[in-house]
């Protein structure tokens, strides 16, 4: 039996993964770590203690289930996004903590970006909105404000990577320093028509083009990890959304999926069409096994499962994130709403000013309402960002594939097929984005081909809508006039 292990670096822990050859899940170690909030607005990660955890569970795994070197025909890594570390090319240490993409920090710089009139510049070569969201303002800030870190840049003493290339630098021992187009087409300097890196964008930004990785397919050979005197080839390498609409067997145009993790990400497979969005979507880089490109439309909503988060750890009205369904089902009123817009609105709205916000509250409202009215938001932003992907593809969905940490959730799943009118299809893995990073690993080492995957998908619950159309339409409607409401909260001279 062969095996592919999938490193999962995701925004609140590290994860490795063990797969075998039939796609099934043989074990799992998890280990989260600190998340550091220095200035209100402000997410960091330690790149350090993100490659010490991502270690810990790699040789866990390995030792745990006595797996032979031998028998490992590839490692995939899958990463949260648009997370920026800059590291010391010579000693490999980071010369500072990692500006993770829910940082606000640069909000400022992109403003200035739009007055300048860059927008469209900037949309046309990749796909993206200005948004603090993404790496290239996080590594300008970084060479602005860490002491010596521009003329160490300009001297190419600097490396800079997302979360993947910094993996790959650690499992190589700093031989390799490389990407892939899913990783790079979040950064705002790369060209996704042209598919390099961008020298007008990196002069906009203020990038030195030493800093950057190589770009390479998702399916590739990246490098080797050492592991008991054996090499064990790094084979496939995707940004955490892409990796997870692949491992969803999206590989036809049309085919979608929506992610429920600490935000909610709806990616739609359009091909070879690198098609910009009208309605508020990014277009970004689908998994690529070879030079032919693929495209993704993508729907990124910021807080999705961090709302339960909140309502355990800042509010205390849960002990569990399970726990929300059991409240949620106990609720009263139908007429609580809440905007999760912690960190202002993603697609497709792209509010940075915008923060959450609760409406519709009377004497009888209590904490089943509230909870409801959170998880109700994650299948509303879903909505709204279905809506836009529907009208920017000419597309309806039939059906929308679901994984992450929330589908666990049933309340959670009948809501959203309820106020979306379609079937929602939870596979018998919802670990998609592990999955899709050892397909693209296996592919790489000649374990499956891509017909083989497309048999592995199996459904586990498909929830049907079950609402009147009118139903839905007041419930959306309700939501719509809330959300609007949060509009432009924080901008300073709101009145
Ligand atoms: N049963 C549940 N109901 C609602 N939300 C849940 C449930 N289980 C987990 N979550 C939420 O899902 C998120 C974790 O999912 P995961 O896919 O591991 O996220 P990430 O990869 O972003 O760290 C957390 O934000 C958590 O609050
Ligand atoms: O780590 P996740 O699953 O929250 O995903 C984060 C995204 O990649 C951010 O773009």
């Amino acid at each position: 039996m062969r095996y592919i292990i999938a490193l999962d670096q995701g925004t609140t822990s590290s994860r490795a993964i063990l797969f075998n050859e039939k796609g099934g899940m043989v074990g799992v170690e998890q280990k989260e770590f600190t998340q550091f909030f220095p200035k209100p607005g402000w997410v960091e990660h330690d790149a350090e203690e993100i490659w010490s955890t991502q270690a810990e569970v790699l040789r866990n795994l390995l030792s745990e289930h006595q797996v032979n070197p031998e028998d490992i025909a590839a490692i995939g890594i899958t990463n949260q996004r648009e997370t920026t570390v800059v590291w010391d090319r010579e000693t490999g240490e980071p010369i500072c903590r990692a500006i993770v993409w829910q940082d606000k920090r640069t909000s400022g710089l992109c403003e200035e970006l739009k007055k300048q009139g860059k927008e469209e510049m900037v949309k046309q070569k990749t796909g993206l909105v200005i948004d603090s969201y993404f790496s290239g303002t996080k590594v300008n800030w970084v060479l602005e404000n860490v002491p010596e870190a521009r003329a160490r840049a300009e001297r190419g003493e600097l490396c800079f990577g997302t979360i993947d290339s910094w993996l790959v630098w650690k499992l190589t021992k700093g031989a390799v320093h490389a990407t892939d187009y899913t990783n790079a087409s979040r950064t705002l300097l790369y060209n996704i028509v042209t598919n390099q890196w961008d020298d007008e964008l990196l002069e906009l930004l203020q990038v030195p083009k030493s800093m950057l990785p190589e770009a390479h397919p998702s399916s590739h050979h990246f490098g080797d990890f050492e592991y008991k005197g054996r090499k064990i080839p790094i084979m496939g390498i995707a940004g955490d959304q892409q990796a997870a609409l692949f491992g969803q067997a999206c590989f036809e145009p049309g085919q979608a999926k929506n992610t429920y993790g600490t935000g909610c990400f709806m990616l739609m497979n359009t091909g070879s069409d690198c098609q910009l969005s009208k309605h508020g979507l990014l277009t970004t880089m689908a998994c690529s096994t070879s030079d032919k490109l693929t495209y993704a439309l993508e729907g990124s909503i910021f807080i999705a499962g961090a709302a339960i988060q909140w309502l355990r750890d800042g509010l205390r009205i849960i002990d569990h994130a399970s726990d929300s369904q059991y409240f949620a089902e106990k609720a009263q009123s139908d007429e609580v709403f809440l905007v999760p817009a912690f960190a202002g609105l993603g697609a497709p709205y792209w509010d940075q000013y915008s923060r959450g916000a609760i409406f519709g509250l009377t004497r009888d409202t209590g904490k089943n309402e509230i909870v409801k009215a959170a998880l109700e938001s994650i299948a509303f932003q879903t909505r709204d960002v279905k809506d836009a992907m529907e009208q920017d593809s000419g597309i309806s969905l039939s059906c929308l594939m679901v994984d992450g940490g929330a589908t666990a959730n049933d309340y959670l799943m009948q809501f959203q097929a309820d106020i979306l009118g379609v079937a929602v299809d939870r596979p018998a893995i919802t670990e998609s984005t592990a999955l899709g990073a050892a397909y693209l690993a296996g592919l790489q080492a000649g374990v499956w081909k891509l017909d083989d995957l497309k048999k592995l998908r199996q459904t586990e619950r498909k929830f049907e809508p079950e609402y009147a159309e009118d139903q839905r339409n007041r419930k959306y409607k309700g939501w719509q006039k809330a959300v609007k409401r949060t509009f432009d909260w924080a901008r300073e001279d709101e009145v």
